[in-house]
């Protein structure tokens, strides 16, 4: 009913807008102004008077840009493109518009540039409407808190650190350990969920995302996502507005009631553009030359990224912003501002990874702040014991190092702490649905697995697995109706796995 009024809303504002260019043509007084100083990545303009904050100004050869410093004598624009030919003295048209982007549901499957232009070789997507780039967060009371999960299909994240629906929760660690995997795969779980995605591509190698567009192909998540692309061989102005274009794209269906997901990759290379632009644009560098409103511009981008409340159509923006340490150094200006703004962090560390525990999640150095609360409830029964399990674990197997004799409890949380890891190890993209992830951690935090060779803990998983999905039907769509896990539902777990491990000769 609400998309239906949407987009009859939608539809109305069309066709107002044509008839009204098509009756009035308006004659309109152009100011002009001309070019003083060109830049790689900006230009200087001067002759305009009352030019607002982020208009758009033309430049000759169909260049646009948008109007940041805004001074009294001079005016700084950020270009869209590549400066090229442009000269001084070259004229500079005011427009009295801001910068815009198209939006609709012809966007999904679609991978388009910052400014909404088909880089796919297809056709421009047929829209409803064009809205701008920069829009003000939701405010308070048109919000409600996060109360439905965003399963990503991958153990440890849905279990010791749950993502719900109009969630910003920050991906960070250094390069190449496994963050755009995270996000991905949080996008192709969403195969029957309804959720809508948006990959925001910004300053990576074409190469890269080339990549990310083939694995959503690959994967039939394509045809539900929008991939919004600038990257390191675009201009910084490009690469600067991605993010807000693509909210903005992602804004369509979270106001039609929908649940979307975007993913920022990565805002670290945001926030360098940006860097350059003001640097170039005469701003006062601050810390790590970093202009003096860095924080906002990343504030204001993920303040958009809510749960609408039922009166405002219930939609959520679900964002998941990744940002690359360096040296795990997560106390550095741009992930410290990112900490502060989001609802919890997801770190992946190097150590980690190259030990082979891939997905290379630090449990214990990531947090979820409101997800929690979204969580189905049957994880409950697994989560507490492998949260602390876990730790303990960690604590005694830096401790065990020391060689010092070890009693028979410490020894069996050591064992059951190591089949714990193993049991959160999981293969890129095998996305693990929820009656198989709680089947799975029910039997490694219950000690189901103590007796498993641990190096036989990945086949005694797959077993449980399967098991699970023959067997546990019911108690899955309980689950995901909301069921806790009660004694009924621990012996069918139980009996479950002690089958399969029986059947296979592993216990
Ligand atoms: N769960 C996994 N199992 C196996 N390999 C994985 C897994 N997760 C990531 N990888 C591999 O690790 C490599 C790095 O992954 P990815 O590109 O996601 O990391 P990144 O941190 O986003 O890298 P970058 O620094 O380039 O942005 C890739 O080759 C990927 O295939």
């Amino acid at each position: 009913m609400i998309e239906r009024l949407t987009d009859l809303v939608e539809d109305f504002a069309e066709s107002a807008e044509r008839a009204r260019d098509e009756l009035e043509p308006v004659p309109r007084v152009q100011q002009i102004g001309k070019i003083v100083s060109v830049g790689d990545a900006v230009a200087h303009v001067e002759g305009l008077r009352n030019v607002a904050a982020d208009e758009i100004i033309e430049l000759p050869g169909r260049l646009m840009g948008i109007a940041s410093s805004v001074r009294e004598e001079e005016l700084g624009l950020i270009l869209l493109g590549d400066a090229g030919d442009l000269s001084v003295g070259a004229p500079a048209r005011r427009t009295g518009r801001v910068v815009d982007v198209p939006v609709g549901e012809a966007f999904l499957g679609r991978v388009v540039d910052a400014l909404g232009r088909p880089l796919d070789g297809e056709p421009p997507p047929r829209v409803r409407g064009r809205h701008p780039i920069e829009r003000s967060a939701p405010a308070i009371m048109d919000r409600a808190p996060v109360a439905t999960p965003l399963q990503t299909g991958i153990k440890s994240v849905d279990s010791a650190i749950p993502i719900g629906r109009g969630q910003r929760e920050l991906i960070l660690g250094d390069r190449q350990t496994g963050k755009t995997t995270i996000a991905l795969e949080a996008i192709l779980n969403q195969h029957d969920t309804g959720v809508v995605s948006i990959y925001c591509a910004i300053g990576q190698r074409a190469s890269a995302v080339a990549r990310v567009v083939d694995t959503l192909r690959r994967h039939g998540a394509l045809e539900r996502t929008v991939v919004v692309v600038a990257s390191g061989e675009d201009a910084p102005g490009l690469q600067f507005i991605a993010p807000y274009a693509a909210t903005t794209i992602a804004e369509h269906f979270m106001h039609r009631g929908q649940d979307a997901l975007i993913v920022y990759d990565d805002l670290t290379r945001h926030a360098r553009a940006y860097r350059e632009l003001s640097l170039l644009l005469r701003r006062p560098p601050g810390r790590e030359a970093f202009p003096g409103d860095i924080f906002f511009i990343h504030a204001r981008l993920l303040e958009r990224a809510t749960h609408l409340a039922d009166e405002r159509g219930g939609g959520s923006l679900t964002a998941l912003p990744i940002i690359e340490t360096q040296a795990q150094n997560v106390s550095a200006y741009i992930p410290t501002n990112l900490i502060s703004i989001t609802d919890g962090q997801i770190y992946v560390s190097p150590e980690l990874f190259r030990a082979g525990m891939i997905p290379a999640i630090d449990i214990g150095n990531s947090v979820s702040r409101v997800g929690g609360d979204a969580q189905l409830p049957a994880y409950r029964a697994v989560v507490g014991d492998l949260k602390l399990a876990y730790a303990q674990f960690e604590e005694l197997e830096a401790f065990s190092r020391f060689g010092s004799r070890l009693d028979e409890d410490t020894r069996q949380q050591l064992e059951r702490g190591r089949r714990v890891r193993e049991v959160l190890k999981q293969d890129e993209h095998d996305l693990v649905p929820v009656i198989e992830q709680i089947a799975v951690l029910f039997a490694a935090t219950t000690g189901l697995l103590d007796q498993v060779d641990v190096s036989d803990i990945g086949k005694a998983e797959a077993v449980i697995r399967r098991r699970a999905r023959d067997e546990l039907d019911g108690l899955a769509k309980r689950v995901a109706e909301g069921a806790r896990i009660d004694d009924d539902a621990r012996e069918a777990l139980t009996n479950t796995a002690k089958a399969a491990l029986e059947s296979h000769d592993l216990i």
